[in-house]
């Protein structure tokens, strides 16, 4: 996730007294706010200044590199000055292969219609031909992300208040965001089609859109609000073991020649030792499921409804030629085990969770069936589902990356601590390390 760029513009600084924030320019078509239907479009609805190419090239000296200030995911930033009004700027070039003129006037007319004094203001746009370009007001600080990590060693660090302006500064312009703007936007993480938008766009959308729903579910549960109900590290560390398994390595990880005869083959690692954890696993796995199978069942079952991974496909029918390298016979075959049925529960996570995706925690700690550490999630979740409603809230408004409390429309199930804790920066609070403290102890 990128930082928001919380400097004011000398109009806000003005106005308000607390930081701007830029988060508009991340609003783009399909990103979560229902925006503007494009096809409505008319260039007549737009309330902001159009502009040509030409203006914006002398503006910034033809995108001259002294102006720029700085390189997004969509393009770069120039600094500029408007010829007609003297007005200091910055001008956003998006990538030409970006949005088309349609859409992209659908993004200028939903932005110029926020207006807010924690939200950049945007000025105008040019669409001339294949360019695609937005004029902002200049945050003439900076942004927030040059104060915290691009900090020249010169520069004093942010003293604390000043980030707790920014802080409120920034969840003033969400709130709006989310609450008072018409349309309002809505939280990323409500729909799991929308996973990949919030990725790294320099991954170009490389990357399997089932691990990224299980990194997303991985996040969820550790970003739960109550730290009883977050998974044990244990259990995250054997998931990730799986995410982090080169995918054409796979088939390398389980023997199919092993697994195929049946014999007592199937229950030794690949050098031929069968591991404590690996004989619990199974036993905890047999225990849940009346099942006597061993290694295949997780393959099988990962594969019974007919959403099958092709990973998991290759893994069960792999070819039997392959010769396993000594790497990869290494790695501790237990742990892809394990991993591959956290997998599966992570998937059942993310896709229960469509609209109610806070809810089927419970669903995947009553779908555990193999640790103990997930015998210990289902105790925590049926604890947990008790306050369901709580939680929904109070997680929903962390899960959406940023301190903001949805505490307007959830405070009957909200907590005074919870809203506190939102209300207050996101992870330094003592509380928050208290709570940390105590999760980690308990595990
Ligand atoms: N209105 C502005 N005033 C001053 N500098 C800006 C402004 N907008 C952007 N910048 C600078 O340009 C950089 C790139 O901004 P941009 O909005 O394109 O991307 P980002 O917010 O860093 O990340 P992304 O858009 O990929 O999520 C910012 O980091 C900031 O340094």
């Amino acid at each position: 996730m990128n930082c928001f760029s919380c400097f004011q513009s000398q109009k806000s600084r003005r106005e308000n007294g607390s930081p701007a924030v830029s988060e508009i320019k991340k609003q783009r078509p399909g990103d979560g706010n229902k925006m503007v239907e494009n096809k409505d479009v008319e260039i007549g609805d737009i309330e902001t200044q159009s502009f040509t190419f030409r203006e914006l090239a002398a503006a910034t000296r033809n995108f001259r590199q002294e102006c720029l200030l700085g390189e997004g995911g969509f393009g770069r930033v120039y600094r500029g000055t408007l010829a007609s009004t003297g007005q200091v700027v910055a001008v956003k070039q998006l990538d030409r292969n970006g949005l088309q003129r349609n859409e992209f006037l659908g993004e200028v007319l939903t932005l110029s219609r926020l207006h807010h004094p924690n939200l950049v203001n945007l000025i105008g746009y040019c669409a001339d031909g294949d360019q695609r370009l937005l004029v902002h007001e200049l945050m003439s600080g900076g942004s927030l992300e040059d104060h915290l990590l691009d900090k020249p060693a010169e520069r004093k660090p942010l003293n604390w208040f000043a980030r707790m302006k920014i802080t409120f500064g920034t969840a003033k312009g969400l709130e709006f965001l989310h609450e008072k703007a018409d349309p309002p936007a809505q939280p990323k993480f409500k729909d799991p089609k929308k996973y990949p938008d919030m990725a790294d766009p320099l991954l170009n959308k490389q990357f399997p859109e089932k691990d990224l729903n299980q990194v997303v579910a991985i996040a969820a549960m550790c970003l739960q609000e109550e730290s009883s109900a977050r998974p044990l590290m244990s259990d995250v560390v054997t998931a990730l073991s799986f995410l982090s398994t080169d995918t054409d390595h796979m088939p390398q990880l389980i023997q199919p020649s092993e697994e195929k005869d049946g014999s007592d083959e199937d229950d030794k690692s690949s050098d031929g030792c069968r591991s404590e954890e690996s004989s619990d696993d199974e036993d905890r796995a047999n225990e849940h499921d009346g099942d006597t199978s061993d290694h295949r069942y997780d393959e099988s079952s990962d594969n019974e409804d007919g959403d099958s991974d092709s990973r998991d496909h290759q893994t069960v029918t792999g070819s039997k030629n392959f010769t396993a390298s000594s790497s990869m016979k290494s790695m501790d075959e237990s742990t892809v085990s394990s991993a591959r049925k956290n997998s599966r529960r992570l998937e059942e996570f993310t896709s229960n969770g469509r609209g109610s995706q806070y809810g089927s925690v419970s669903s995947y700690g009553a779908s555990s069936r193999s640790s103990h550490c997930n015998a210990s999630l289902r105790h925590k979740s049926s604890n947990k589902s008790k306050n369901s409603s709580s939680h929904k809230s109070s997680t929903g408004s962390k899960l959406e990356g940023s301190p903001v409390s949805t505490s307007g429309k959830s405070s009957s199930s909200s907590s005074r601590r919870t809203r506190e804790r939102n209300a207050s920066s996101s992870f330094s609070s003592s509380q928050d390390l208290e709570d940390e403290t105590g999760s980690v102890k308990s595990q």
